[in-house]
């Protein structure tokens, strides 16, 4: 192989590249000599051999730039999970991804890969061990779930190996680790409030969850291409999770003890807890035009706290070869260790 061949074959692009798990993901692939250009809304940070472009993922000409030259594309931008923009989850989501798709045809792109989420079957009820065979969630909670679903599905669809163009979709659940915006921060932010002395429903719901660097290491190498995508097997999601499933409030507890706040201990039954989230977010909607709030404890929330959720990576594993690579234990203890402001009396 020339080296002009081979320079061509390690361009890649992450949209979404200043988020965190987008973020994580350029300083790896940096690392593994990936010439790396970031698309994102913002530009988040400043690294030597990052290219940024900012714009919108919805606009098509502001897009075509920084897909130009790639072999592979990681799609990893969304709206928070944390919005009730139904409008702006639908534009970015949606339509967005499909300007991307037609954005990576007209660029050449051969490799699309997106950062699904395992919570496009999840609906509120127990899942256990379950593995990608489980359709898509009927009743999505959320409007962020609900345009998970169809932006995976567009992305799946779109796979075409007959022209070179190969799409795959990983599903985490509950991404968290150093500069993670979302489950450390909340919990802190609601231990802070006096709203973490409660368990919502019973002890012992499982979940899994997994923790961005190990994720990222495995992703970045590229193995995100499955072996069997033929024309007869086109179409492919894939859990990826620490594969070790653990209590839900145990977890929290490790958390929010190893940063210095106590873990929770009274229990709330969770029909209760749900039906008041639920009054919450209608009372939210109600007035927003007069005043804005945001409940900590959203239906989506209570309903991740309250039930079973675990999922099998068994199909990564066997088809992607994918291991996680840091032990959960490991992965809490370097969590803790990465948010020294947000520890008690900090
Ligand atoms: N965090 C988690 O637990 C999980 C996340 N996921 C998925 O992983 C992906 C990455 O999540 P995460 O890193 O946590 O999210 P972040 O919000 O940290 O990163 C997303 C990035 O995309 C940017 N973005 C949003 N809208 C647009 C747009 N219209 N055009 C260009 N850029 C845009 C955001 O900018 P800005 O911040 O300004 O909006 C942000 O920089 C998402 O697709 C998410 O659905 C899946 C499972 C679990
Ligand atoms: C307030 C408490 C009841 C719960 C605090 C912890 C939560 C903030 C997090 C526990 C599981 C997390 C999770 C997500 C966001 C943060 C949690 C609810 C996602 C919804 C993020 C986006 C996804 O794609 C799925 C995640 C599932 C787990």
């Amino acid at each position: 192989m020339n080296s002009g061949v081979r320079e061509v074959c390690k361009r890649c692009t992450v949209i979404g590249g200043s988020g965190f798990l987008g973020r994580h993901l350029v300083e790896k692939l940096l690392e593994r000599g990936y010439i790396v250009s970031v698309f994102d809304i913002l530009q988040g940070f400043e690294l030597p051999g990052v290219t940024f472009h900012v714009g919108d993922l919805c606009d098509r000409q502001a897009l075509l730039p920084a897909l130009q030259g790639a072999s592979v594309v990681f799609h990893c931008a969304s709206p928070s999970p944390a919005s009730d923009d139904r409008a702006l989850f639908h534009r970015v989501n949606v339509e967005g991804t499909r300007t991307v798709l037609q954005a990576c045809r007209e660029a050449g792109v051969q490799r699309l890969v997106l950062t699904s989420s395992a919570s496009v079957v999840f609906e509120g009820t127990d899942i256990k061990n379950a593995s990608e065979d489980l359709p898509y969630a009927r009743r999505p909670i959320d409007y962020y779930t609900e345009t998970k679903i169809q932006q995976e599905k567009l992305v799946l669809e779109a796979c075409d190996p007959g022209r070179g163009f190969l799409t795959v979709a990983i599903r985490p659940h509950g991404i968290f680790g150093p500069r993670d915006p979302q489950l450390v921060p909340i919990l802190v932010d609601s231990a802070r409030r006096g709203k973490m002395k409660f368990i919502i429903g019973f002890t012992l719901n499982m979940i899994t969850l997994a923790y961005s660097p190990a994720l990222l290491s495995w992703r970045a190498e590229g193995r995100v291409r499955p072996r069997e995508l033929t024309p007869s097997c086109p179409r492919q999601a894939y859990h990826i999770t620490n594969d070790e499933p653990v209590r839900f409030w145990e977890f929290l507890s490790r958390l929010l003890v190893g940063l210095g706040y106590e873990a929770p201990r009274y229990h709330l039954p969770y029909r209760l807890v749900y039906g008041l989230a639920l009054l919450l977010w209608l009372l939210a909607v109600l007035l927003r035009p007069l005043l804005t709030f945001r409940p900590t404890f959203t239906p989506m929330r209570v309903a991740l706290a309250g039930t079973h959720h675990y999922y099998s990576c068994a199909r990564a594993k066997q088809e992607l070869g994918y291991r996680p690579l840091v032990s959960l234990e490991e992965a809490i203890t370097q969590t803790v260790r990465s948010y020294p402001h947000l520890r008690l009396g900090a």
